[in-house]
């Protein structure tokens, strides 16, 4: 059986919004609850990777941990090492806490078009690529520790070094704006709204 965890996002400095994103609420629900609930309902279990500073806010049903001390908030990549080692699993879904509007079906929807042989498989559309909603293998593990080790922190970079799938987001939702990230709290109100 392949067991597959969840690895929640959740230790920016969120210094464009402001005040830390993981917090921020949409329709009566933390940022963090929803990307834990959209995890929650294809993985086997979720961890959540944050600061030192935000661990006590988190709902004390979930798991949660700090990036590892050598690569403490260097970002995304740095977040996704620590979740693999802190939980062993054969594949590893990550989620950033802001990306609010994807929900348990789009995550079951990657899952169900993933192709299983890539290293990680991630989404792109016509705004540009999505490397953040995606399905890591743990046989990249190493090189992610080689790379970091290395100093060499940037996501794309890294998904360009090893063999990434890339989904077109249509495929999982018609509305590009579904995945869209909140970096700023403008960000939640422009465009598309219906309903969300
Ligand atoms: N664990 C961990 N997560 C991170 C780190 N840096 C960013 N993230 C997460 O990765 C996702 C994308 O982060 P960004 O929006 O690029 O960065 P941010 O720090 O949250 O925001 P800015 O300060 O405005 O750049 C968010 O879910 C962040 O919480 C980090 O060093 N460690």
């Amino acid at each position: 059986m392949t067991v597959l965890v969840g690895i929640l996002l959740a230790g920016g400095l969120s210094r464009r919004y402001g005040s830390p994103k993981a917090f921020a609420e949409l329709e009566g629900e933390l940022f963090y609850e929803r990307a834990y609930n959209a995890l929650a309902a294809v993985c086997d279990d979720v961890v959540i990777i944050s600061r030192p500073e935000l661990m006590e806010r988190f709902s004390s049903d979930a798991e949660v941990v700090t990036d590892l001390d050598w690569i403490e908030g260097q970002g995304p990549l740095a977040g996704i090492l620590s979740g693999m080692v802190a939980k062993r699993a054969d594949k590893y879904f990550v989620l950033p806490c802001d990306m609010p509007y994807v929900g348990p079906a789009e995550t079951a929807r990657l899952l169900d078009l993933a192709d299983n042989a890539s290293d990680i498989t991630a989404l792109w559309n016509t705004v540009g690529k999505i490397p953040l909603f995606s399905i890591w293998d743990k046989r990249v593990k190493e090189q992610l520790q080689q790379e970091l080790e290395a100093g060499q922190f940037r996501v794309m970079k890294f998904m360009e070094k090893v063999a990434t799938e890339w989904i077109d987001s249509s495929e999982i939702h018609e509305e590009p704006l579904v995945f869209r990230n909140v970096n700023q709290p403008d960000d939640q109100m422009r465009g598309w709204q219906n309903g969300h």
